[in-house]
């Protein structure tokens, strides 16, 4: 019979009946992206923060940190309205961004107009994390810890770290993830500040520039002990082809140097086009006569410098880091400049900073050392402040970074093609998991895109976040954003899984249906499950608005706004009229109204718009027509 109680099925995790510590609390935040479950129009905004004072190719890519929705203000509809969207009217309370250490002060002009900005140098661990819980930014450099705590402690408030610089090793990307927090940087600012140093190093150390000066002020003149070595026709290793290994590539050249570069990923034709021969890991380190390092700290970088591969190179090569610390094994370093293998390095970066007073390394006599200097010029601090401010201020915003870390990147004209499959995308997820029995387990959801395109040519991780959204959002405390959508499916047992298939349709429209389908679970709407026992519902654009185009094996074409009655009843006349008077009668706007059948005069599926959401009374008469064999109420 007829039903319309509601609904909250499990998914199959054990985390399903306790949901996880740090997803207890929903933001208001713009940063959960469509945390509204309703209406249309969808207001997409990207923004292309314009690089300063770089010369390095930017990417133009755009991660979605949030789609704000222009939402409808009725109570039913809308979940979590922000307190400062722009799309939401004028802002009640400003956004706390909380500034860890010293920001250009063009930047933090940016984020006064925009927010309420705390600026608290040098805060231990601890009062980081008490600090935290009430900021909704956070922007650091490289001397801040931005560790699991911190996530923790925020309480879900925290939405967006701002690394302003490159390195994002101080900041635990997994966690950030975890949390749905957005992580963005400053990725080219400062790479001609890094690849300045990193030649100022160079030369300084080939020279003996620092020893000399120290020597000196200390009132010797020793000529003959600081001979140095020339750098023209000398090969220069640069070990990370990125933006600042290809400044520092191009600076030797000018230098007369002969350079050569080892990086997996960098393409050949940049270095090509500078001149430069890409060469294997043991080629670089073993020809070369100066070795400068410039690939991130990751766990394959990792003390990549160590006895053994210090053994493979040419005695008497000169080392220079502007890159991380952690990528040498210090200890191993030390060794193998008391045996000579390494006649001298040049330091700007520590595995701790700063490091020991004591440390070896740092007062070794053949070892330059500047205190994480690289980034530290009056115009890469401006241009850093500014980039990372602009991109805070852009994600708080809910607008598209360009330098998001841990969310993947859209590019714009995807993202302005994907925007109505974007909202039907998440109404599809409401929908289906509405028809699940309460009880039942979700444990596997399969989603068939339909499109004429190619499918390399479709980027559906968006929709895919969006599916999840829509899934688990209804059911659970969790909020899902871009960021954080696999991880959240992942964490609840969920397997998402996608199939493409290539129709005859107009290649001119990304996507010509999604379908969404459950398995292996009871519905609430015996009619919601395809003929292979799935719960399975599609849908379309048309004229830009997301459309319901089927239910179970029955086709149906609705509107899907406000909210929807699925009814299955007895194909015959007088149906429509008989539950359209009911909810005229208790001042419920129909929006539209869809029949689909099987057969004609035996079994139908009626599909109702509805504004509002009928009352008890309205739902028990529409139960109580004969003809209807069973119905659900469903919120979109
Ligand atoms: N000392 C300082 O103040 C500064 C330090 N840096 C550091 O310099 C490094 C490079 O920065 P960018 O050039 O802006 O980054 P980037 O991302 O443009 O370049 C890094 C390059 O390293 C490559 N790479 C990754 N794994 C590698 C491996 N195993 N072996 C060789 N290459 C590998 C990547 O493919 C990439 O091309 C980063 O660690 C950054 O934190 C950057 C700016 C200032
Ligand atoms: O951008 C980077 O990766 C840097 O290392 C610069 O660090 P800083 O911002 O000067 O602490």
């Amino acid at each position: 019979m007829a039903s319309s109680s509601s609904l909250k099925p499990n998914f199959s995790s054990p985390l399903t009946s306790s949901p996880s510590p740090h997803s207890t609390q929903k933001p208001s935040s713009l940063l959960s992206f469509l945390h509204s479950t309703t209406s249309t129009p969808i207001s997409l905004k990207l923004s292309s923060n314009p690089p300063h004072n770089n010369s390095h190719p930017r990417s133009k890519s755009f991660a979605v940190t949030n789609v704000v929705l222009k939402t409808d203000t009725s109570p039913e509809t809308t979940s979590a309205p922000s307190n400062y969207s722009q799309d939401l009217g004028p802002p009640l309370t400003k956004p706390t961004i909380l500034v860890s250490e010293k920001l250009g002060e063009k930047g933090l002009e940016v984020l006064r107009e925009f927010g309420h900005v705390e600026c608290l140098y040098d805060l231990s661990p601890d009062q980081l994390c008490s600090k935290i819980s009430s900021c909704d930014a956070l922007i650091v450099r490289s001397g801040t810890k931005v560790t699991r705590q911190v996530f923790e402690a925020s309480n879900g408030r925290l939405k967006v770290v701002g690394r302003a610089g490159v390195g994002i090793d101080n900041v635990d990307l997994q966690a950030a993830t975890e949390f749905g927090c957005l992580v963005v940087n400053a990725p080219t600012a400062n790479t001609v500040a890094a690849a300045e140093h990193g030649i100022a190093l160079l030369a300084a150390m080939a020279r003996n520039v620092a020893q000399a000066d120290a020597s000196i002020k200390v009132g010797k003149w020793q000529r003959n002990k600081y001979v140095g070595v020339s750098l023209v026709g000398k090969t220069l290793a640069v070990m990370g082809f990125g933006k600042v290994g290809s400044e520092v590539a191009r600076r030797a050249k000018g230098l007369g140097m002969n350079v050569i570069a080892h990086d997996p990923y960098a393409p050949a034709d940049r270095a090509r086009a500078l001149g430069v021969e890409l060469v294997s890991f043991d080629q670089a380190i073993g020809t070369a006569d100066f070795i400068s390092l410039h690939m991130p700290l990751t766990p394959a970088t990792s003390k990549v410098f160590n006895d053994e591969t210090f053994a493979k190179m040419k005695k008497g090569v000169r080392i220079i880091n502007v890159a991380r610390g952690g990528v040498i094994d210090e200890d191993a370093l030390v060794k193998a400049l008391d045996s000579g293998i390494v006649a001298q390095a040049a330091l700007d970066v520590f595995t701790k900073e700063p490091p020991p007073k004591d440390s070896r390394l740092v007062q070794h006599e053949n070892v330059t050392v500047t205190p994480h200097l690289g980034a530290s010029t009056k115009e890469a601090q401006e241009g850093v402040a500014i980039e990372i401010a602009e991109a805070v201020v852009g994600a708080l915003k809910g607008e598209l970074s360009a330098t998001a870390v841990n969310a993947p990147m859209v590019p714009p004209e995807v993202l302005s093609e994907l925007s109505p499959y974007v909202a039907l995308a998440e109404k599809l997820g409401r929908l289906a998991v509405q028809l699940v029995a309460g009880g039942s387990g979700i444990k596997s959801v399969k989603v068939v895109y339909k499109s004429a395109r190619d499918p390399d040519d479709l980027d559906t991780r968006l929709l895919r976040a969006m599916i999840t959204k829509g899934i688990i959002e209804p059911i659970s405390s969790s909020f899902v954003n871009l960021v954080n959508a696999d991880f959240t499916a992942k964490e609840k047992g969920l397997r998402i899984s996608e199939e493409r298939i290539v129709v005859d349709s107009s290649p001119e429209f990304p996507i010509d249906s999604i379908q969404v389908q459950i398995s292996n679970v009871e519905s609430k709407f015996a009619s919601g499950i395809s003929d292979n026992g799935d719960i399975s519902i599609e849908g379309k654009v048309k004229y830009g608005t997301p459309h319901l185009t089927s239910v179970g094996s029955f086709a149906v074409d609705v509107s899907l706004e406000g909210n929807l009655i699925l009814c299955r009843q007895v194909d015959q006349p007088g149906m429509i009229g008989q539950v359209g008077n009911i909810l005229g009668e208790h001042n419920v706007n129909v929006s539209f109204m869809s029949v689909g059948r099987t057969v004609r005069r035996k079994k139908a599926i009626m599909a109702i718009g509805v504004d509002e959401k009928p009352d008890k009374e309205a739902l028990k008469k529409i139960g109580e027509i004969p003809a209807i064999e069973e119905f659900v109420f469903l919120k979109l």
